[in-house]
């Protein structure tokens, strides 16, 4: 049980009698004890349970005790506790006569035999007038419970029957957070004792009148006289103020219906206290019972009222009223029955503190003012003196946003910042910014783009083949916004998928990173095959140098593959771009399936306009065709350019791998050179042994001196070295080879294109299966080169190409290919080269033998 908590006290009080049953009842030297020997009743029989002694011990027992004694062993204590915001219940229950009315009113004619009431009310006022430091406010009201009904006492006063020619609403217990308060009940204002004592008198008058006409006898009704208290402190202008209440109640008379031998209204009455009364004791009992789950306040007016008075936080007395003749034994015993069970009620007394929210406000300003006054004259001693602290106006709001800006230009190096506002102020400028920013970016893509969700795929790839330029465009925004907002990057994102599946299209034939094109550079190259295409739609002449339209079936690389819809015309565009442009293999393929279109009947109206261009390119043809070499040129200077760009960039690689490899071939061959040493140095150490006769040890083992020991150790980092190396060439090779085809691959593309151009150009479609491929370049001359001879592949290239086929295969078959490129290199010149010599000679840039053709690289690796 915790400290707060406190049973009911309380104290038996007997009515003075001269017939007091001295031989029944016997009160014991501590003043607590009392015990009752009761003489069996014949009436009840031979056989009866009757209890017949009886032992209690209560607080205290008063007995001859006068007024003045009772009041400060039982009350006192509780109207002080009063004002301390606590609230108090006396009660007195007995039979009627027993003393309840006394004890609790005393007699009103006689000042000494007052009551606990009046004295309670005298003690108030004068510690109410002790206590200057606090304001009190004194009520009281007067409730008469009567057959379950309720009266108020004090409604006959003049401000309590202010509404008189109004019906009063019936009056009913409520309970809220504040206690248990009767709805309707009369409070009145008492400023002194006397006012307070007035009202009470006043009460005793109306109860005493209602006797004479509602009962013969004043038992019949309980009676509650309440004071109300309210504190507040003078000195501190505290929200905070304490509430209490007193009840002073005067129970009906406890005994027994067959008691009373009442009849009638009387019997009816009886009834109603004993319900009453018995409730009271139910709530008690189930209050003191341990495992209670129900009290049950609400069953009659008296326990509800008294529901905060019993268990509740309350300082709760009970005064045991007792008639001590032996006639009344029996209420005698029940009384303290009843009394006992009242002492295991346990109360949580607490001090009833309620706040005023309108004094609460006022003092929080109130702090706030303070706490502002003591900031300020702290800034003031800082040298702060410009700080508000004040909510930001918007021109300075304004202001801190032009700051931030120039912030965020590198116009400004920091921000000052003096308090709390500014701060909360600049990030508010930087959200603001931040969302104008998104809000800015999202505009212009929408204004330029139509944004893809990435969960749509294939809506993003097609978009993406429609618009090649929407990755380096947006990239653009994105670094000059300089933004990396979530949207921003969503949409990023979705460009990036898009770059991605573009750059999956343009890897397609060439995996190699080092002759992958930049994305930026494809997207130009794709850029200008555009332009050029639309120049050429737009020129009505067809220069044979210019090309023809792009509806030409030669130019249709997947024309037999062409779509219905733009889209998907557009798609295919797209892909043969990216061929042309990155793909020598599937280009070639593609290419050589617009060949075979070109040979088909011509059927729909698009080809039968061809055909009519065809005629009119006829026409415009002259007579001589150029030499296959010099158009050769033209067409690389000017249609094949790109393609011959993207061949000498791979050619570059290719040289650039080579190159590598062959330096390693030397490497690797002077190792050997070395190893071959140190093997020749071992044989001399071995030989000289054999002449001297060999050195051995106690076990037999040959003796070696330290400078063959040294050699022997020379060998093997030598073998070591030589084969990482080894394994070093052999990965240089795949790299060469991949390289070496992607060279073939674009120079037979090149050719290719050529060739169609060629024939369209200057030949008339009997010439058409005449090309580069079966008659060589300069196919007057009647000799069939090999493609690489014809297209770019000078004899430099075609010998290191050899030499590298052949130290690839087997290196140490250097010897053999060194002079199988010999004798190759003769019979080019010999025969094939010879004709067209001339011609190649006589173009610009093109390097002689003389120059480039270097000595074949050693390659004697034997070991
Ligand atoms: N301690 C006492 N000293 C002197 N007289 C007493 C004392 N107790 C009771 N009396 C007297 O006994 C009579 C009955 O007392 P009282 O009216 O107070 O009984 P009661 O219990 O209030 O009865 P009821 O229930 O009818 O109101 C009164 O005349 C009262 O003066």
């Amino acid at each position: 049980m915790s400290n707060r908590n406190r049973k009911v006290r309380v104290w038996g009080r007997f009515r003075p009698t001269s017939n007091f049953a001295k031989e029944n009842i016997e009160l014991l030297n501590d003043s607590k004890s009392v015990s009752i020997h009761m003489q069996r009743d014949p009436k009840k029989g031979v056989v009866n349970n009757q209890i017949l002694d009886w032992a209690f011990k209560l607080d205290g027992i008063f007995n001859n005790v006068d007024q003045e004694v009772v009041y400060n062993t039982v009350a006192a204590d509780i109207v002080k506790g009063s004002l301390g915001g606590y609230n108090g219940t006396l009660m007195c229950y007995g039979q009627t006569g027993a003393g309840k009315t006394f004890t609790m009113t005393g007699a009103t004619e006689s000042y000494r035999h007052r009551g606990l009431i009046p004295r309670a009310i005298s003690q108030l006022f004068k510690l109410i007038e002790e206590k200057l430091e606090y304001s009190f406010n004194v009520r009281v009201s007067y409730l008469e419970i009567y057959n379950e009904s309720m009266f108020d006492l004090l409604g006959t006063l003049p401000e309590a029957s202010l509404n008189s020619n109004k019906e009063p609403d019936p009056m009913v217990v409520i309970e809220n957070q504040d206690g248990v308060f009767v709805k309707g009940l009369s409070c009145h204002l008492a400023q002194n004792e006397e006012e307070a004592l007035d009202l009470l008198f006043e009460g005793e008058t109306s109860r005493s009148i209602a006797a004479h006409q509602l009962n013969k006898q004043s038992s019949r009704s309980h009676c509650i006289f309440t004071i109300y208290l309210e504190s507040r402190s003078r000195t501190e202008s505290n929200a905070k103020y304490t509430v209490s209440k007193i009840n002073f109640v005067d129970l009906a008379g406890s005994e027994r219906l067959s008691k009373t031998k009442s009849e009638g209204k009387t019997k009816e009455e009886a009834l109603y206290i004993n319900k009453s009364l018995s409730f009271l004791e139910q709530v008690v009992i189930a209050l003191a019972s341990r495992n209670r789950e129900h009290v049950p306040f609400r069953q009659s007016k008296l326990t509800h009222f008294l529901k905060d008075s019993i268990g509740g936080n309350c300082n709760t007395v009970l005064i045991a009223n007792m008639w001590a003749e032996k006639a009344q034994l029996e209420e005698t015993v029940s009384t303290l029955r009843f009394s006992t069970r009242m002492m295991c009620v346990t109360n949580e007394p607490c001090v009833n503190e309620i706040y005023d929210p309108a004094m609460l406000v006022k003092k929080l300003q109130q702090e706030i003012q303070h706490l502002k006054s003591e900031l300020a004259m702290h800034d003031t001693l800082t040298n702060r003196m410009s700080v508000s602290y004040e909510p930001l106006s918007e021109q300075q709001r304004n202001e801190i946003k032009a700051q931030v800006r120039r912030f965020l230009d590198d116009d400004l190096d920091r921000l000052d910042i003096i308090n709390l506002e500014q701060i909360n102020g600049t990030y508010n400028a930087f959200r603001e910014i931040y969302r104008d920013a998104e809000r800015e970016i999202e505009a212009k893509l929408k204004d330029k783009y139509v944004l893809l969700s990435k969960s749509e795929p294939l809506a993003v790839s097609q978009h993406a083949l429609n618009e090649p330029s929407i990755l380096t465009d947006s990239k653009k925004i994105f670094d000059r916004m300089n933004k990396k907002s979530e949207t921003a990057l969503n949409v990023q994102d979705e460009l990036n998928a898009v770059g991605e599946l573009e750059g999956a299209n343009v890897s397609v034939g060439h995996a190699s990173k080092l002759l992958r094109a930049e994305s930026s550079q494809v997207i130009q190259l794709k850029k200008k095959e555009r332009e050029r295409e639309k120049k050429k739609n737009s020129k009505e002449s067809l220069s044979p140098v210019s090309g023809k339209p792009a509806s030409s079936p030669s130019h249709s690389a997947k024309g037999e593959h062409k779509a219905d819809s733009p889209g998907a015309e557009k798609l295919e565009s797209k892909e043969k771009d990216i061929d042309v442009s990155a793909s020598p293999v599937s280009s070639a393929d593609n290419y050589s399936r617009g060949v075979d279109r070109v040979q088909k009947p011509r059927l729909d109206e698009s080809e039968r306009d061809e055909e009519d261009e065809d005629k009119l390119k006829s026409k415009l043809r002259p007579d001589t065709p150029p030499s296959r070499t010099s158009a050769f040129e033209d067409f690389k200077a000017d249609r094949g350019s790109e393609i011959n760009r993207i061949l000498i960039e791979n050619k570059a690689i290719l040289a650039s791998k080579k190159k590598e490899y062959s330096d390693l071939a030397n490497q690797i061959n002077n190792i050997k050179h070395s190893i071959d040493e140190s093997k020749g140095s071992l044989e001399q150490f071995q030989l000289q042994r054999e002449e001297n006769g060999p050195l051995l040890n106690e076990d037999g083992d040959i003796i070696i001196s330290e400078e063959e020991f040294i050699e022997i150790q020379h060998l093997k980092d030598l073998k070591i070295i030589y084969r990482s190396k080894y394994d070093e060439l052999h990965n240089l090779k795949s790299e060469v080879i991949y390289c070496q085809k992607l060279v073939d691959q674009c120079r037979l593309k090149l050719i290719q294109e050529f060739d169609n151009w060629y024939s369209e150009s200057f030949l008339g479609l009997n010439d058409e299966n005449q090309t580069s491929l079966n008659v060589g370049l300069g196919a007057k001359l009647g000799v069939t080169l090999p493609i690489t001879s014809i297209a770019d592949e000078d004899e430099q290239e075609k010998f290191e190409r050899m030499q590298m086929e052949m130290m690839m295969n087997n290196p140490e078959s250097a010897a053999y290919y060194n002079a199988k490129i010999k004798t190759a290199k003769r019979k080019l010149y010999g025969t094939s080269m010879k004709p067209t010599q001339s011609i190649y000679l006589r173009q610009p840039g093109t390097p002689t033998m003389t120059i480039r053709n270097k000595p074949p690289t050693m390659l004697q690796i034997q070991y």
